[in-house]
C-alpha cells in the first residue's frame, strides 16, 4: 500500500502561516481597539470641555451676579455683614451641591457621569479636604501658575479612569475676606465651619483645583459592541484568507507530491524488472561498473567480488506442461527467495537478466560462502508450493570471482561459461571457474 499523499505533505508552512496570522490579528485587533479607546478619550474630552464651561458659568455668575447682589444688600444692612451662608456665598458650595445633584440624576437614569471634586489644602469645609495625592498636585500648580491644567490615565482600584484637574485662579485681596484672618471673617462663616483651618491664604497662593474623573470602561462599554463586530470581521476575512492560501498550498504540494511518485515510479519501472521486482539488466551494468571501480581502487574494507549466474532447469517444460501463468508465478517466487537471501548477506544483490536466467553480485566473500548460497536457494526452490505445480524445480548455477582490472564483459562471459558447463555436466549443481 502506497502512503496517502496527504500524509507526505509538509505541513510547517501551514502552521506558521496560522501563528503568523494569528500574531497579525492580535496586532491588529489592539491597534483597533486603541484607536477606538482614543475616539473614546476624545469624545469624552469635548464632553469634559463643556462642563468645565459650564462650570466656568456657573462660578462666574455666582462671584459676578449674586455675590455683588447679597453684598449689596449687606452693605443697606438688609442683611448683617456678618451674615454667611455658602448656599449664597460659596461658589465651590454652589457648584459641588449642583454636581452632585446633576451627578445622582444621571446615575439614576444610568448614565455614565464626570465626578467632580474639588480639593483645598487648608479648607473651610472639610468635605473638601485634600488627599496627600491631591496636595503634591495643588503643589505642582503652586510651583507652576502657567500650568493651567493636567489631563491623564489614571487606575484607580484597577480600573482606568480619565483625569483632569485645573486650579482655581490665585488667592486676590477679596478672597481673603473669608480666608485671611479669623477676626475679619463673617461671624456666620466662623459659627458654621469654626476658625481652625480654612484661614491665613496668602495673595497669590493657589487655594485649590478642581477636579474630574470618569470611569473608562463605563465609556467603552457603549463601543464594546462595535469593536467586537470590526474583530469578528477582520477574523473572518483572516479565516477565508488562511482557508484559500492553505487549500491552494495543499492542492500545489499534493500535485508535486505526485510529479515526484509517478517520477519515482518511472524510475522503478526503468531500473526493475517487472515480473519479480529485482534489479534488471540494464541497472546490472550500471551498479557492476561501480562495483569494479571499487574493487580495483582496493580500499581495506572491500577484499574482493564474487558473480553468481542462476538459470532454472528445463523452465520450458514448465510452461509447457503447466502453463504459462504457472511458470510466472514460479519466476515470482525465486524472485523473492533471491530477494530474502541477498538481504541477509552484507554487500549483496541480486538481478533478473531475463527470461529464467538470474545474477547475484557479493563482496567481500569466499567460494565456500557462495557454494552455502547456492544450496540454499536450491533448498528454499524445491521448498516452494505452487498450486497446480507438482514438479521439484532445480537451478543450475556458474560463479567467479572478480580479477583486478578486469572487463565487466569478459567476467559475464566467464561466469556464463561456468554457468554452461554446471548445464552440460546434468544440471542442478554450481560449477565456479
Ligand atoms: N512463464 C514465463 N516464461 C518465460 C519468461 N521468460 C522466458 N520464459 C520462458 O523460459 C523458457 C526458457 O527455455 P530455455 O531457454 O529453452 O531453457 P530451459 O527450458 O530452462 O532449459 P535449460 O535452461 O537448458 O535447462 C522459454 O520457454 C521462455 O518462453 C517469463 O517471463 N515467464
Amino acid at each position: 500500500m502506497k502512503p496517502q499523499l496527504e500524509s507526505n505533505i509538509n505541513k510547517k508552512p501551514l502552521y506558521w502561516l496560522a501563528a503568523l496570522l494569528l500574531m497579525a490579528y492580535t496586532i491588529i485587533v489592539t491597534v483597533v481597539y486603541q484607536q477606538v479607546k482614543n475616539t473614546v478619550i476624545e469624545n469624552k474630552l469635548d464632553e469634559l470641555n463643556q462642563h468645565i464651561l459650564y462650570q466656568k458659568s456657573l462660578r462666574q455668575y455666582i462671584n459676578t451676579q449674586l455675590k455683588p447682589v447679597i453684598y449689596n444688600l449687606q452693605k443697606q444692612q438688609i442683611i448683617s455683614y456678618d451674615y454667611f451662608d455658602p448656599h449664597l456665598l460659596s461658589a465651590t458650595f454652589i457648584a459641588r451641591n449642583i454636581y452632585q445633584n446633576f451627578d445622582e440624576s444621571l446615575d439614576a437614569k444610568n448614565m455614565h457621569s464626570w465626578k467632580y471634586r474639588l480639593a483645598a489644602k487648608n479648607p473651610l469645609n472639610p468635605i473638601n479636604q485634600a488627599t496627600p495625592a491631591e496636595i503634591e498636585l495643588l503643589n505642582k500648580f503652586n510651583n507652576n501658575h502657567n500650568l493651567k491644567s493636567i489631563y491623564q490615565i489614571e487606575t484607580i482600584n484597577g480600573e482606568e479612569t480619565l483625569y483632569y484637574a485645573a486650579p482655581f485662579n490665585p488667592n486676590n485681596a477679596s478672597c481673603l475676606r473669608c480666608h485671611g484672618i479669623p477676626k475679619v471673617a463673617p461671624k456666620g462663616l466662623i459659627e458654621r465651619y469654626g476658625s481652625e483651618t480654612g484661614f491665613y491664604e496668602k495673595i497669590g497662593d493657589i487655594r485649590a483645583f478642581f477636579s474630574y474623573r470618569l470611569k473608562l470602561s463605563e465609556s467603552m462599554a457603549y463601543a464594546h459592541k462595535p469593536f467586537i463586530a470590526i474583530s469578528i470581521i477582520i477574523f473572518a476575512f483572516i479565516m477565508i484568507f488562511y482557508a484559500i492560501t492553505a487549500w491552494a498550498y495543499l492542492v500545489e504540494q499534493k500535485r508535486k507530491l505526485l510529479v515526484a511518485r509517478q517520477q519515482e515510479e518511472l524510475e522503478f519501472v526503468a531500473h526493475h524488472d517487472f515480473l519479480t521486482k529485482l534489479k534488471n539488466r540494464h541497472c546490472l551494468s550500471r551498479d557492476f561498473s561501480a562495483q569494479l571501480t571499487e574493487i580495483n581502487k582496493a580500499t581495506h574494507h572491500y577484499s574482493n567480488l564474487w558473480v553468481i549466474m542462476l538459470d532454472i532447469d528445463f523452465f520450458k517444460a514448465i510452461n509447457d506442461d503447466f502453463g504459462h501463468d504457472i511458470g510466472d508465478i514460479a519466476l515470482k517466487k525465486f524472485g523473492e527467495i533471491l530477494q530474502e537471501e541477498v538481504k541477509n548477506l552484507e554487500h549483496a544483490e541480486a538481478y533478473r537478466l531475463g527470461g529464467e536466467e538470474f545474477l547475484i553480485i557479493i563482496r567481500n566473500t569466499d567460494a565456500k560462502i557462495i557454494n552455502a548460497l547456492y544450496t540454499d536457494i536450491c533448498e528454499s526452490f524445491a521448498n516452494i508450493e505452487i498450486q497446480g505445480l507438482d514438479r521439484t524445480i532445480q537451478l543450475s548455477a556458474g560463479a567467479t570471482e572478480v580479477q583486478l582490472e578486469e572487463h565487466q564483459f569478459d567476467i559475464l562471459k566467464r561466469v556464463d561459461k561456468a554457468l554452461y558447463q554446471a548445464k552440460e555436466q546434468g544440471r542442478n549443481r554450481l560449477i565456479i571457474i
